[in-house]
């Protein structure tokens, strides 16, 4: 699949999972290519339909593009509930379980994602996989003492590098740490690894999401297509 044909399934994935915002809702919005098109559904709604509703967004690139629909965006902690997130997601699998973070934004992902009373991911057919961890597994972790967590990593196994920008500097979430990518190849015991990797001290979140997201919406060339997860 080429990158064209990649974003017309992503735009297609996007603009159906826009319709599940509607008026007086609070919407958590993700972070990504993926998401960029949903918000541009979303804001066209907006600007040409009326539709009013609140979101809390999950980086501040969104934030930015959000507001410059005249999206009203709210803090977190501003809301009791999120009604609805929908985010993108970088692999799934059967069990619903998932890997995020390849926008460098999964910790708040994550916060926002816990406080959602629905949780939709929105991803085009290549990123619905048998066994997860092709993908290299972010983890964010702070900046002091990042070098001796990736010694622990490296030890363990994990071949972690830490990621940089295109002008090879340290990539710094809005959290202002950094972000390792483990390249595991596999990952056989998702459950397992969450809790080694959550128990390393520095580590301040990982990218394995598992069973949290209740439906992810398809791009496919047929047409957005529905996985419901029926286990959560
Ligand atoms: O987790 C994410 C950001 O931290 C993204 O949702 C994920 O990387 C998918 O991105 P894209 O829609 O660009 O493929």
């Amino acid at each position: 699949m080429d990158k064209a044909q990649q974003d017309a399934l992503k735009k297609a994935a996007g603009i159906e999972a826009a319709k599940l915002v509607t008026d007086g809702m609070i919407a958590g919005l993700g972070t990504g290519s993926t998401v960029r098109f949903l918000v541009d559904e979303l804001g066209r709604r907006v600007q040409e339909e009326g539709l009013r509703f609140t979101g809390v967004t999950t980086s501040r690139r969104t934030q930015e593009q959000a507001e410059g629909y005249g999206i009203k965006i709210v803090d977190v902690d501003d809301v009791d509930r999120i009604d609805v997130t929908i985010d993108g997601a970088d692999e799934v699998d059967k069990n619903f379980d998932g890997i995020k973070g390849g926008g460098a934004a999964l910790l708040w992902e994550k916060i926002v994602a816990t406080n959602s009373d629905k949780i939709v991911w929105i991803v085009d057919e290549s990123k619905v996989v048998d066994t997860i961890g092709a993908f290299p597994l972010p983890v964010e972790v702070i900046p002091f003492g990042a070098g001796h967590v990736i010694k622990k990593f490296e030890a363990k196994g994990y071949k972690p590098v830490l990621r940089l920008d295109a002008d090879g500097k340290k990539v710094r979430t809005d959290e202002n740490n950094y972000v390792v990518d483990l390249h595991l190849g596999r990952i056989d015991h998702p459950r397992e690894l969450a809790e080694d990797l959550i128990d390393t001290v520095g580590v301040v979140e990982h990218g394995l999401f598992l069973n949290m997201v209740d439906t992810v919406i398809v791009g496919d060339p047929n047409g957005p297509r529905v996985m419901t997860n029926g286990n959560k």
